[in-house]
């Protein structure tokens, strides 16, 4: 029997739970099979986007495992992300539908708005310019926001959130909404620890979700070398005497400062030795000694939108 997942409560009262699969850059061949054995396992809140361009793969397991009677549709959790190129207003429900239908899903429990940034409508989700440039567009996601707030009172998502925004732009978004993000998604771990954007959020009752928490050793732009989470020295040590992982140290780092955590597998044994962090706890002690390993070190700097206005990493401090 596995253990159940303990939960987060959101500021409009519903719950998700604190550990979940991700699923960027899980292969539409692997991730039905991914999604089936973490939901074996007890995994129930499974991270999803459009972008990932699995969405389908994903739906094929969530429907078999339903289907087969292991879980049923409310006890799972499954969030999504409206991509950058369908922010402007009249494109947004149609992007919640497409991802709806592609998971087979009724209605989504969290949908984010994954950057603040958008690109040019219509559309490759990477649309370039003859140099190979992205072509951006100026919508503001103020008005995405608002687009958003409907399908939530329509009942085809449970809770709305969003994904890399920074304080500036969610002090700008709390002035018009009238929904309250219930999270923001953003990097998160030892190297790059969010303290200042987690103290703001934490202020406004907007929880962190942590993503690449294991440092995102696959991420496509990843150079030979570049420092690795998940072979640091320091991590190593805390991992041996504590007698687990690296990762489940960094797994359980970020429940025990109070964040979502999201870590992506598509290995059985990972995905189920990640789970494996349910009956311990890290103490004071450990959890400031990781914490002193930041050193604002980024792996997901979305270098391909520089020079966007709404950019979240280029012009304020946090
Ligand atoms: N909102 C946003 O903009 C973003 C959201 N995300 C979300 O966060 C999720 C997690 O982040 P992601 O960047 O994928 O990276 P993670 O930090 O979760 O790392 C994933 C990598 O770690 C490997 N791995 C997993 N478990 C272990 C383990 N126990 N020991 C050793 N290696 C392990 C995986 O390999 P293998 O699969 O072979 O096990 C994979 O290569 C994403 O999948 C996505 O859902 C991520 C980035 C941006
Ligand atoms: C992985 C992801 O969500 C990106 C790069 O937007």
């Amino acid at each position: 029997m596995a253990s159940k997942v303990p939960v987060v409560t959101f500021n409009n009262g519903k719950s998700i739970p604190v550990l979940g699969l991700g699923t960027w850059k899980s292969k539409p061949g692997e991730v039905t099979q991914a999604v089936k054995d973490a939901i074996d396992i007890g995994y129930r809140h499974i991270d999803c986007a459009y972008v990932y361009g699995n969405e389908k793969e994903v739906g094929e397991a969530l429907t078999a495992k339903i289907n087969e009677g292991v879980v049923k549709r409310e006890d799972l959790f499954i969030t999504s992300k409206l991509w950058n190129t369908f922010h402007r207003p009249d494109l947004v429900r149609d992007a919640l539908l497409k991802t709806l239908e592609n998971l087979n899903l009724k209605y989504l429990d969290l949908y984010l708005i994954h950057w603040p940034q958008a690109y040019k409508e219509g559309g490759d989700l990477f649309p370039e310019d003859a140099s190979g440039k992205i072509q951006f567009s100026d919508v503001d996601y103020v008005d995405t926001w608002k687009a958003l707030e409907p399908l939530q009172k329509e009942g085809l998502v449970k809770s709305l959130g969003v994904s890399n925004f920074n304080s500036k732009q969610l002090t700008r978004l709390l002035e018009s909404a009238t929904i309250k993000p219930v999270t923001n998604q953003v990097e998160c771990h030892p190297y790059l620890n969010q303290s200042r954007l987690k103290a703001f959020c934490e202020e406004r009752d907007i929880v962190i979700t942590a993503y690449s928490p294991l440092g995102s050793p696959d991420r496509p732009w990843a150079k030979p070398d570049e420092p690795q989470l998940l072979e640091d020295p320091k991590l190593k040590a805390v991992a041996e005497r504590l007698g687990k992982t690296v990762a489940q140290i960094l797994i359980r780092y970020q429940i025990d400062s109070g964040n979502i955590v999201i870590p992506k597998s598509v290995n059985k044994s990972r995905i189920a030795s990640n789970f494996q962090v349910l009956d311990f706890k890290l103490s004071r002690e450990d959890l400031d000694l990781i914490n002193s390993f930041d050193c604002n070190g980024r792996f997901v700097p979305m270098t391909a939108s520089l020079g966007h206005k709404d950019h979240p990493f280029e012009n304020d401090e946090f």
